[in-house]
């Protein structure tokens, strides 16, 4: 709405919206009056952004048609495939023109108008560029990449490394810690990228570390916080059930996990969070496995 366009907002609950309940960390935030809420299925659009949970987004975008090019919000891989949010759309909407946006961007600071950037992927580079275009505004900086794959890689991925994050504070371990495991997650990660087709160079980037950045150190990150829990002791399913929405790396921790092991990539960070969110190990296990891994290469 903010770059011009008449938004129309289609929401399962648009009483709640309409009750102010839209921004829990936003109090007294109200929506524009250029956007429309409403429950009815949008017939026609110039573009669609789906901004629901990953494990949910197959079966929100089967009730839409595809009348327009569609961008993915969410950050997670679908459990049930092992799929990325354009694998699934893809799947559902072989025609389509898809993008998907990501980055460092919590929800609550970009609807008060502070600065954020993001960007915006789609294996179309002119797409790319279009819709990047097309969503920037003063506040609101879009960068174009045409490397989906690495993008969606970092969004997914940052969320189970928040979790490792918010645990390793939780259980006291201290903040060098945490900067030597999101690291070596980053590692990971790039690793986790080449081989799944993706660039190296996208994991530097804002989908990548600029995202980890703000999760792995932002109280205001649900997967942060559902690690901080874990980490003090509390059963993940426990955490996960007393967060306010959804803690994306809670699904995408197995997800990766099982990714990883059919391209036959080493992930031991990704690996331990998917071991202690199904309550196989706890905290001193976890840390224990990682510091006994043998000695090696940092760039191996
Ligand atoms: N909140 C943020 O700051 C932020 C920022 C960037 C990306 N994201 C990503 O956007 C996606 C959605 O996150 P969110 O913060 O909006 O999540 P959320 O927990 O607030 O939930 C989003 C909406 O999904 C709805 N929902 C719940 N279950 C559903 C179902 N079964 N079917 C359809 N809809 C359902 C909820 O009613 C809610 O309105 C996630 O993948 C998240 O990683 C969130
Ligand atoms: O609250 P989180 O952990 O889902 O993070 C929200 C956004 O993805 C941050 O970029």
């Amino acid at each position: 709405a903010r770059a011009g366009a008449h938004v129309t907002l289609w929401a399962r609950n648009p009483a709640a919206l309409s009750a102010g309940r839209v921004m829990p960390r936003l109090p007294g935030f109200a929506l524009p009056e250029a956007i429309t809420v409403t429950d009815a299925l949008p017939r026609q659009a110039d573009l669609m952004l789906l901004a629901c949970p990953m494990q949910h987004l197959r079966a929100v975008g089967s009730t839409l048609l595809p009348c327009a090019p569609m961008i993915a919000c969410c950050k997670g891989i679908e459990q049930a495939t092992g799929l990325m949010p354009l694998q699934v759309l893809g799947e559902v909407f072989p025609h389509s023109v898809l993008g998907v946006l990501s980055g460092p961007n919590f929800a609550h600071e970009i609807a008060a108008g502070l600065p954020a950037a993001a960007v915006l992927a789609s294996s179309d580079r002119a797409q790319a560029r279009r819709l990047a275009d097309l969503l920037t505004t003063p506040a609101f900086r879009l960068y174009a990449s045409d490397d989906p794959t690495g993008v969606q890689l970092g969004g997914a991925a940052k969320n189970v490394v928040a979790i490792a994050a918010g645990a390793t504070m939780g259980a006291k371990l201290g903040e060098n810690a945490r900067a030597g495991l999101i690291t070596r997650a980053i590692a990971e990660l790039a690793r986790l990228s080449h081989a799944l087709g993706g660039k190296v160079e996208t994991l530097s980037g804002l989908a990548g570390i600029g995202d980890l950045l703000l999760t792995c150190t932002g109280a205001a990150s649900r997967n942060y916080r559902l690690g901080l829990a874990v980490g003090q002791g509390m059963p993940a399913r426990e955490a996960a059930a007393a967060l306010e929405g959804v803690a994306e790396g809670m699904a995408t921790a197995p997800a990766l996990h099982l990714l990883a092991q059919a391209h036959g990539v080493s992930t031991p960070v990704i690996a331990t969070v998917a071991s202690l969110l199904a309550g196989e190990i706890d905290m001193t296990l976890a840390a224990r496995a990682l510091l006994a891994r043998p000695v090696g290469h940092e760039f191996a």
